[in-house]
């Protein structure tokens, strides 16, 4: 489990959370939603190490994330962040392999177990075809595929992605949930993911968390948040709810 207790986040004194709690289960997927600007990165970044709370903690396995070292940390989660990092001339083999790095000793050889790990992480996400190519050289959906498969290849127990669909067509939209529900149906991942597309949340993910203005606003299932009347509480806005025989919510702004 992970624990996210009391955790505020206030930077030049604009706060960008209020004190927050709640828990994130393996075998679940959650869809981090809400406004531009109401906290959605912030939070992820914390619960990733990557943003020191200004109070509270986060837990994982019952241990306070700062008494993790990066490495030991990253054989726990994985966070794709929002601005991919320039990949330098690494090629999308070495990069995925990087994801490795934690479960690698200094200066030892990569093992066959690694090899197996970035052999499966570049076929679940289909990536097979640019494997030798420059990751500079990609474009912006292929890059975001490539950067998934490196967390893929971490291996862990979390996954935190802020908006990994953010570059991709729409075919790659649904294939990458798919690929992420399966690894949390049958490895057990818990995985926390920032969607903008709420159909598409309300079809693969099991939770909502809601943030409004930095607040925690509303935390629950696909069935209790797709209502009108919570989905305007969120957002502001008017919603429409039509009849749809897959997603069986399907939200349009009215
Ligand atoms: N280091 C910082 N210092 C000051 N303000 C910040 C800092 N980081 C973020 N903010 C502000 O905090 C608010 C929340 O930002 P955040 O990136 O968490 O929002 P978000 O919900 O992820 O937005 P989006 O959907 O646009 O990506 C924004 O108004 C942002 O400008």
């Amino acid at each position: 489990m992970m624990y996210i207790n009391n955790l505020s986040l206030i930077r030049q004194k604009k706060v960008l959370l209020h004190p927050t709690s709640f828990s994130i289960e393996p075998n679940k997927l959650y869809a981090l939603i809400g406004h531009n600007g109401s906290g959605k990165s912030s939070l992820i970044k914390a619960m990733a190490g990557e943003m020191l709370p200004t109070q509270g903690s986060i837990q994982i396995e019952n241990q306070d994330l700062r008494d993790f070292s990066a490495k030991r940390l990253a054989t726990h989660l994985a966070y794709l962040p929002q601005n991919l990092p320039d990949a330098g001339a690494f090629t999308v083999y070495e990069l995925v392999m990087l994801g490795r790095y934690p479960h690698q000793k200094w200066l030892q050889k990569p093992t066959t177990e690694d090899y197996a790990q970035v052999e499966n992480a570049i076929t679940l996400t289909k990536t097979e075809a640019f494997r030798n190519r420059q990751v500079s050289t990609l474009s912006g959906g292929e890059r975001a595929r490539v950067w998934l498969a490196m967390c893929l290849a971490q291996q862990t127990k979390y996954l935190l992605l802020d908006e990994p669909l953010a570059a991709l067509d729409v075919v790659y939209q649904v294939e990458v949930l798919k690929l992420i529900r399966q690894l949390v149906d049958q490895q057990g991942l818990g995985v926390v993911i920032i969607l903008h597309d709420l159909n598409l949340a309300a079809r693969f993910c099991d939770e909502f968390i809601a943030l409004k203005q930095g607040q925690l606003c509303h935390m629950n299932d696909v069935r209790s948040t797709m209502k009108k009347e919570v989905l305007h509480s969120i957002f502001g806005v008017d919603f429409a709810l039509l009849d749809h025989p897959i997603t069986r919510h399907k939200v349009a702004v009215i």
